[in-house]
């Protein structure tokens, strides 16, 4: 008898509903191959919710999530909040409140290269081949999180820093625990030459460093870091970070695989589960088939995981490498070919069709016949 699995599908704005109708699509042949019941329940947030309700997260979106065994999310944003610093309401303010209503702490943001894209960074292949890092980001504390105010005259403003130790310590065992798995080394990203909430990371993350002593730890300024990050990424393991810099660091990572189309990430609670790109909504390709779905698939890849299916992951995984080394892609990583959204979409989804022997079956498609692989 196959599972049944209740996933939460947020679109939002731009290019999120672009990109996460590839995700859906290839989740739904995943579905079909490995015999898994994905049952996908559409919600609104973001700039349409508000376009829709006034309010950025409706209850019953947060409701839908709640009561589901995982969450894909697209990205929200617009212009139209963007370019009016008086908007009362933004859809910026929907994610945080998604994130904090799920308690969802910890966003794991995996940064790697692929083979045939090394020349598509920037930056030197000395530098970025072989790079592997899990960046732990703090989700709903810190500066977006903290009291704010803004002058009626609009000439004073704050946004203030708040950290717990509870806050620090759950993400931080998380980390730990990863580094065990991994190269057995984190770095601690913070500004403890500055800042009182840094100052507590540190001190937490020493003392909880004692449970993990096959771990080796290390402290790094978040303005070296950015500048260690592409001079010699390869330096590090886990990044273990608060909420500020951990998203600044990851957008900036992004230029060692080539694009940030390419990057996922899992933000996990202890009840629930949220699969996003690390990408905003790219408003300038709305609607123009450019969008790079990868970062989104391999959420939902990330989001597999989690649910322990792994073999599908993996899967997943695989036919996005695939992708990637048939050059199947888009524009942001080959303007030669520049293949649309969902041809990247459809081409991923045909290679697990075609590379699953229980489908063929399941289908009577006679094997060795696929141009695809
Ligand atoms: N998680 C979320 O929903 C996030 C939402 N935002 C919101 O998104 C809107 C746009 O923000 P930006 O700062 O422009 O960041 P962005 O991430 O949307 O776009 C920045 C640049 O990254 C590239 N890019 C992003 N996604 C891509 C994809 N899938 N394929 C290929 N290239 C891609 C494009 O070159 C783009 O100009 C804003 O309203 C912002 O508040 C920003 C970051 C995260
Ligand atoms: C729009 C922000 C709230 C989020 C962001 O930039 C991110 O999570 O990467
Ligand atoms: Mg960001």
């Amino acid at each position: 008898m196959s599972k049944n699995y209740k996933i939460a599908v947020l679109p939002g704005d731009g290019i999120g509903p672009e990109v996460t109708n590839e995700s859906v699509k290839v989740l739904k042949v995943i579905g079909e191959a490995y015999q898994y019941n994905f049952q996908f329940d559409y919600g609104v947030m973001g700039a349409e919710a508000i376009y829709q309700t006034g309010n950025p997260l409706p209850d019953e979106t947060l409701e839908l999530c709640k009561n589901s065994d995982a969450v894909l999310f697209g990205a929200i944003g617009d212009p139209a909040f963007d370019n009016n610093p008086d908007a009362k309401v933004r859809p910026e303010q929907g994610l945080l409140k998604l994130r904090k209503g799920l308690g969802l702490f910890a966003n794991i943001r995996p940064i790697k290269t692929y083979a045939s894209l090394i020349k598509k960074s920037p930056l030197k292949r000395e530098i970025v081949e072989g790079t592997d890092i899990q960046i732990y980001r703090e989700l709903i504390s810190g500066i977006y999180f903290g009291e704010k105010f803004t002058e009626e005259n609009g000439d004073y403003a704050y946004d203030v820093c708040k950290y717990s130790k509870e806050e620090i310590t759950g993400i931080a065992h998380l980390a730990f625990q990863d580094a065990q798995k991994r190269k057995k080394k984190l770095t601690l990203i913070d500004k403890a030459n500055v800042l009182d909430t840094s100052r507590l990371w540190r001190k937490i993350v020493k003392e909880i460093a004692l449970e993990y002593p096959d771990v080796k730890v290390d402290f790094m300024f978040v303005d070296n870091a950015a500048m260690q990050m592409i001079l010699n990424p390869k330096q590090f393991d886990v990044i273990l970070t608060e909420n500020m810099f951990g998203d600044i660091i990851s957008d900036e990572a992004s230029v060692i695989g080539g694009s940030i189309g390419l990057l996922p990430s899992a933000s996990i609670g202890n009840d629930n589960a949220l699969f996003e790109p690390i990408h905003g909504s790219y408003p300038q390709a709305k609607g123009k088939g450019i969008a790079n779905p990868i970062a989104s698939i391999l959420s939902a890849a990330m989001m597999l995981d989690h649910l322990e299916l792994t073999q599908a992951a993996n899967k997943l995984r695989e036919s996005v490498e695939n992708a990637i080394e048939s050059r199947y892609v888009t524009i942001d990583l080959n303007p030669d070919i520049n293949y649309s959204t969902s041809e990247v979409g459809d081409f991923i989804a045909d290679y697990i069709r075609f590379s699953e022997r229980s489908y063929y079956n399941h289908e009577n498609v006679q094997l060795g016949k696929s141009t695809i692989v």
